[in-house]
């Protein structure tokens, strides 16, 4: 649920959105005083405030509510007449603005990107200390857990890199925890009070990742019918945190190449040159080495965001942090969901650690929250926890052992796995299975060619860099 404070005089705007956002909380003013009034008393998630307002205008209602908390995102609501005023703001601080008449259709996916922002920013990602034995419950913050070296590494990484205004590059599997490790780098760093904005360069089309990064003129193409300001602009002394970056198109690779390189660039239509100071975090589960073996990703631009490297472990690799975790979990959601549940049984233990966790801590969250909501005494018991897990918990950990100890028999029921995987909801199921595949057929020759990787690579019928570089991201070299 987003809390949205609305400052508009105009009743049926009011009315429009507390429609549009029926499952949300929102409050409605209708003069700059009380929204800053209702701003004060508790902190929304997203504040939309029109541009002309009775008792200020909306830029000094704006600057008031910015000098509040910075970190809240304000959306300017505009005619077309003030659509400069509101660009304005933006240059100084504010998220986004919005013609009237309101679009549904514009406005419910950037109050939802401006709640994601919100989420980001505020709710702090915290490195245990040294000295921590007992994990500390903060309800309010994302505590990083996890004491495993591969771990602790990453957390002296995070001390290494926030401060020192370089590119970092975050990789690692689906649901490792990029994106909390990024929050982490913004929220240690000297930037940490200004901007962070975050895009996902997979979710979209390419040309709308451009406008979105970069802007774009008013007419600049059908539809551009307002001037955009991108992301890279917005962000000029924050922190832009390009997440699944090894999926971007190759215009966009040379584009963003060419930001890293000399910090200019053009709005989409525009002939101006801009200059940015962003700070990138970059984040992939690809394996960008073999992308650029495959010639999908270009190696310059690997090595300009490949300035501070931090790789985060597969869950089913950190032993005693799987159990860490899973028991951080059942306490933060019993408290949220209510629920007296106060352990796990050994045996739900058991079968959390022997499951190979392919959708990673993600998963592991949700198969906690599943057996909570199921559970109906004080313990979770095998039979609370998601069937997925516990019918083909020995499969997938078969499979991750087999990889390694390259001893094991072979056939996976492949079919099986994929509705194990439908039903646990990933939507990286490809690349989950090819994974477990390739481990198994890499074991299997490479035992056959007693470790020698030129000789298996030669049966595999692949280059020896691209068998070491699947083999590395296996962590099995
Ligand atoms: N070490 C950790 N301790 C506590 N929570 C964690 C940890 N790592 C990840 N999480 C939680 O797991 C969830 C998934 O993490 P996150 O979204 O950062 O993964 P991701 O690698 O960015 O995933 P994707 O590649 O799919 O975008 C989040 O809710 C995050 O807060």
């Amino acid at each position: 649920m987003t809390r949205i404070l609305v400052i508009d005089d105009e009743p049926l705007i009011l009315d429009a959105i507390e429609m549009a956002f029926p499952d949300d909380e929102v409050t409605t003013c209708v003069t700059a005083g009380q929204g800053i009034d209702a701003f004060l008393k508790s902190l929304p998630d997203v504040v939309l405030c029109d541009i002309r307002l009775p008792d200020m205008s909306g830029m000094e209602a704006f600057e008031k509510l910015h000098r509040i908390d910075a970190k809240v995102p304000i959306i300017l609501m505009t005619g077309r007449g003030t659509a400069q005023t509101a660009i304005e703001a933006m240059q100084r601080g504010a998220f986004e603005y919005v013609l009237k008449p309101l679009d549904p259709d514009t406005l419910i996916p950037l109050i939802e990107d401006a709640a994601e922002t919100s989420r980001m920013t505020r709710i702090r990602a915290i490195v245990p200390d040294d000295s921590q034995d007992e994990v500390s419950f903060d309800g309010d913050n994302d505590l990083l857990i996890g004491n495993c070296p591969a771990m602790q590494e990453v957390y002296r990484s995070i001390g290494r890199v926030a401060r020192q205004n370089v590119t970092a590059l975050i990789l690692g599997e689906s649901g490792t925890g990029k994106e909390v490790i990024a929050r982490a780098i913004y929220q240690y760093s000297q930037r940490s009070a200004g901007r962070f904005l975050a895009i996902n360069c997979a979710a979209i089309p390419e040309n709308l990742l451009e406008s979105e990064l970069f802007g774009h003129e008013k007419g600049a193409f059908t539809g551009a019918e307002r001037k955009k300001v991108g992301k890279f602009e917005l962000c000029n002394d924050g922190t832009l945190f390009l997440d699944e970056i090894g999926d971007m198109t190759p215009l966009m690779q040379t584009k963003i190449l060419r930001v890293l390189q000399d910090q200019t660039f053009e709005r989409v239509g525009g002939t101006g040159t801009i200059r940015t100071h962003a700070r990138i975090i970059a984040a992939t589960n690809r394996n960008l080495e073999q992308a650029i073996e495959d010639k999908e990703f270009r190696s310059d631009l690997f090595y300009r965001l490949n300035v501070y490297k931090i790789k985060l472990p597969p869950l089913r690799e950190r032993g005693e942090d799987i159990a860490l975790l899973a028991n951080y979990f059942l306490r933060r959601f019993a408290k949220e969901l209510d629920k007296q549940v106060t352990g796990f049984a050994a045996e739900a233990i058991d079968i959390i650690n022997a499951y190979a966790w392919p959708g990673n801590v993600r998963e592991l969250q949700s198969a906690v929250k599943h057996a909570l909501l199921e559970a109906t005494g004080p313990v979770i018991v095998p039979a609370y926890l998601p069937d997925s897990i516990r019918e083909k918990q020995s499969t997938t950990k078969r499979a991750e052992s087999q990889s390694q100890a390259s001893s094991a028999k072979t056939g996976f029921d492949f079919a099986a796995m994929t509705r194990e995987r439908l039903a646990a909801g990933s939507d990286d199921i490809h690349r989950e299975l090819i994974s477990v595949a390739e481990k198994e057929i890499f074991a299997e020759v490479l035992k056959h060619t007693d470790g020698n990787l030129t000789q298996a690579a030669k049966r595999l019928g692949i280059t020896r860099t691209t068998l070491r570089s699947r083999l590395e991201l296996f962590d099995v070299l």
